[in-house]
């Protein structure tokens, strides 16, 4: 009987079930039923030891209060994103229904698309309880190198705030600004997402590692991520809901930017990049906000 399964069967959701599917058998559910191979009913999935949900992280916190209840289940979280709502981050929203020790958090570099083709990555499993990394170490296939950090707020941030400087990175190849304008913006938003981290208690280590630098580079230079292609549509002049419905896909940036703008708001950070991608997102007129950041 298996003892994991992968709630969310979306892009990352499928990508991670063929991965811990290659040592052991392992579950897979979602709303509607898919044509998947271990594909269970959500009760059935339930009842492993070992969930790792997948779903987009404007969706959790619904999810868990109409489906889940815990029973000693050990949790690793694969989404990236804050709550917009609240500017709550998923570790606070998980732990209302779950205790910290039992709880994990994926980050790194790492596009469903590759991962679902068995290409090398590495992840990190971020968690308060070491012992946790070490059991779900276990369940990844060797194409996959894993990396435990405990420091769950900074892989995170990381996670998160990647989306949003992707979004600036699409919109900066957009407007065709040139590569030196993408690798300032680039590293710019790496000290900035540093700088709003450390706010919150992150380790400075995580932002160099692959969870922070590593997903970042990734994510802000292909237009294999979601969020970039966005940024790209925006640089076009097309609404935020035409590229939504073409990418038909979560693309977490949108609502994060709406999030880290608040907080820093409320927490004095200076976040000029998130700031500009969130007024971009508001009808700023791009080429106004290269201005104001070239000025800032
Ligand atoms: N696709 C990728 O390469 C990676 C994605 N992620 C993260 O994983 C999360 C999920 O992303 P994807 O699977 O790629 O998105 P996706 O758009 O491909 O799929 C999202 C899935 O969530 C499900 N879902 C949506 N609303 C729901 C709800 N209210 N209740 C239950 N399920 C719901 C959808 O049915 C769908 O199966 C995001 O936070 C994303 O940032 C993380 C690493 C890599
Ligand atoms: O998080 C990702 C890769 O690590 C996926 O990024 P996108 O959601 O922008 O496609």
């Amino acid at each position: 009987m298996a003892n994991i399964a992968v709630i969310g069967a979306g892009k990352w959701g499928q990508a991670l079930h063929y991965a811990l599917s290659q040592k052991q058998e392992c579950l897979i559910t979602s709303r509607t039923k898919r044509d998947i191979k271990n594909f269970v009913d959500l009760n059935t999935a339930m009842q492993c030891e070992y969930l790792v949900i997948a779903i987009p992280a404007q969706q959790i916190r619904q999810w868990l209060k109409e489906n889940f209840s815990f029973k000693n289940q050990k949790v690793l979280v694969a989404s990236k994103g804050i709550e917009a709502s609240s500017g709550k981050f998923l570790n606070e929203i998980y732990e209302e229904f779950i205790p910290r020790e039992n709880l994990g958090f994926i980050s790194g570099p790492s596009f469903a698309a590759e991962v679902i083709q068995g290409l090398p990555c590495a992840l990190v499993i971020n968690s308060l309880n070491k012992s946790l990394f070490d059991e779900y170490e276990k369940f990844f296939p060797n194409f996959i190198k894993t990396y435990y950090s405990d420091d769950v707020i900074g892989a995170e941030i990381c996670g998160a705030y990647k989306n949003v400087l992707a979004i600036a990175s699409g919109i900066c190849e957009g407007l065709n600004l040139g590569n030196n304008a993408r690798a300032s913006l680039i590293s710019r938003g790496l000290v900035e997402m540093q700088r709003f981290g450390s706010h919150f208690g992150a380790k400075m280590e995580t932002f160099i590692g692959l969870s922070g630098a590593g997903d970042l580079f990734l994510t802000a230079s292909s237009e294999l991520s979601r969020n970039f292609r966005v940024g790209l549509g925006l640089a076009k002049n097309r609404t935020l809901e035409e590229i939504l419905e073409e990418l038909g896909e979560v693309a977490e940036g949108v609502k994060t930017s709406y999030a880290i703008n608040s907080l820093s708001q409320e927490h004095q950070i200076y976040t000029p990049i998130a700031n500009e991608v969130f007024s971009i997102l508001q009808g700023k007129n791009p080429i106004d906000s290269l201005k104001d950041l070239l000025r800032s």
